[in-house]
């Protein structure tokens, strides 16, 4: 089962450059979480944070009850190897091929048989789709394929925590689908913590069941995707709809006389690209395993563990939240809700730490790099530095 990762008043900077502060947030036990911010927000900062490349100046890392800011370095690696990571590109070695990439944090992590890493390899590869292609090289498939052969790798050592930079980038949008479907049924067969960072708004709004954003140094929020995907705050609501309306402008933060002149726009009926309020309004039925998974158990803790907050959620989130349960007809968290109904005040605008859930990050490190010479091998790609 995935592990729950907790972070506390994290703050990252490099040199006089503040990346972001204060964040504190909880990802779930085996529940799956997705990480959204404009570029240069520093998600991928937090992700090399996650796994100990960088090392934020303040705040606490909480996995598995371990302070990987105040652990040593051997308890760092015994960590590490609860995460598997999916790195944008796959991060396979070009020279080798789909078998002995998949096969690598085997032979390099564990003292397994040639025999018994068969046995695993084939099927990682035949869960990614990827049977029958073992002997190709990286440069010789499609950019897809070598993300579920990404992916294989990161889930030969049966991480509790997997973490995904961009699952969409360089995939079509049927691809994205087939990727998203598979982390979720995954998630359904090995209840591993998950954590994706992305700019998809359809993956974000169809795939997690919590969302984060950070905006402006801040996480600006971070609770069940209920909240984010029906939030009126003005970040979430202009990222969520692809939006040139609101406060994100396309390098750094707008001033208020071009928020107004944008405004005058589209009021005149100028035509700026972004997606009818109609397209991306409400909360669409969340992704669900292939017909035939096992019941996500990160699905039914949420249920219970979002029927005890509900009620301190905006009425929005409530009501999306209801109408879930009540489609699909399940689980505890329904009569609870029922139970709980209109019986106190909503908090109309919730902080991060008011709509905080427990989530997890995860990602064997080593399994999914190629390096050896590193406890993970992460070092090697990402790079690690001690800021
Ligand atoms: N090792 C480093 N040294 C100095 N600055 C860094 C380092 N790594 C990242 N940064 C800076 O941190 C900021 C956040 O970068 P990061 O890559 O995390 O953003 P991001 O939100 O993932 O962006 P994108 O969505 O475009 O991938 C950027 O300004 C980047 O230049």
């Amino acid at each position: 089962m995935g592990v729950e990762v907790s972070v506390e008043g994290l703050t990252k900077s490099f040199g006089s450059q503040k990346i972001w502060e204060d964040v504190t947030f909880t990802l779930p036990e085996g529940e799956v979480s997705a990480l959204l911010g404009p570029s240069g927000t520093g998600k991928s900062v937090f992700l090399k944070s996650l796994i100990g490349l960088l090392r934020p100046e303040r705040g606490k890392i909480i996995i598995d009850g371990t302070d990987i800011l105040q652990c040593t370095a051997k308890e760092l690696y015994e960590i590490r190897k609860l995460f598997g990571v999916l790195f944008q590109d796959g991060a396979l070695f070009g020279s080798m091929d789909l078998y002995d990439n998949v096969a690598f944090p085997l032979r390099e992590h564990t003292r397994k048989s040639e025999s018994e890493i068969r046995d695993i390899v084939m099927e990682k590869l035949e869960l990614t789709g990827l049977t029958g292609a073992e002997g190709k090289l990286p440069g010789e498939i499609s950019g897809g394929m070598r993300k579920r052969a990404g992916l294989a790798r990161a889930l030969v050592l049966d991480p509790e925590i997997i973490l995904v930079d961009e699952p969409d980038s360089g995939l079509d949008p049927v691809r994205t689908t087939y990727l998203a479907q598979l982390l979720i049924d995954i998630n359904a067969q090995i209840d591993a913590t998950i954590l994706i960072v992305t700019h998809n708004i359809n993956l974000a709004r169809t795939v997690p069941d919590n969302l984060g954003m950070l905006y402006r140094k801040n996480l600006v929020m971070f609770g069940p995707r209920e909240v984010l995907l029906t939030s009126e705050e003005p970040s979430v609501r202009q990222f969520l709809r692809g939006s040139k309306l609101g406060p994100i402008g396309m390098s750094e933060e707008k001033d208020d006389a071009q928020m107004r002149q944008e405004q005058a726009h589209a009021e005149a009926g100028h035509n700026d690209g972004s997606p009818g309020e109609d397209e991306v309004k409400g909360v669409p039925p969340q992704m669900q395993p292939t017909p035939g998974s096992p019941q996500r158990q990160g699905e039914l803790r949420r249920e219970k563990r979002v029927a005890e907050m509900l009620v301190t959620l905006p009425p929005e989130a409530q009501e999306a939240i209801r109408a879930e349960w009540a489609a699909r007809g399940h689980g505890n968290g329904r009569s609870t809700a029922a139970a709980t109904r209109d019986s106190a005040p909503a908090d109309p605008t919730p902080t991060a730490s008011a709509t905080t859930a427990a989530e997890p990050a995860t990602t064997p490190a080593h399994a999914a790099t190629p390096g050896g010479a590193s406890p993970s091998g992460l070092d090697d790609h990402y790079g690690s530095d001690q800021n």
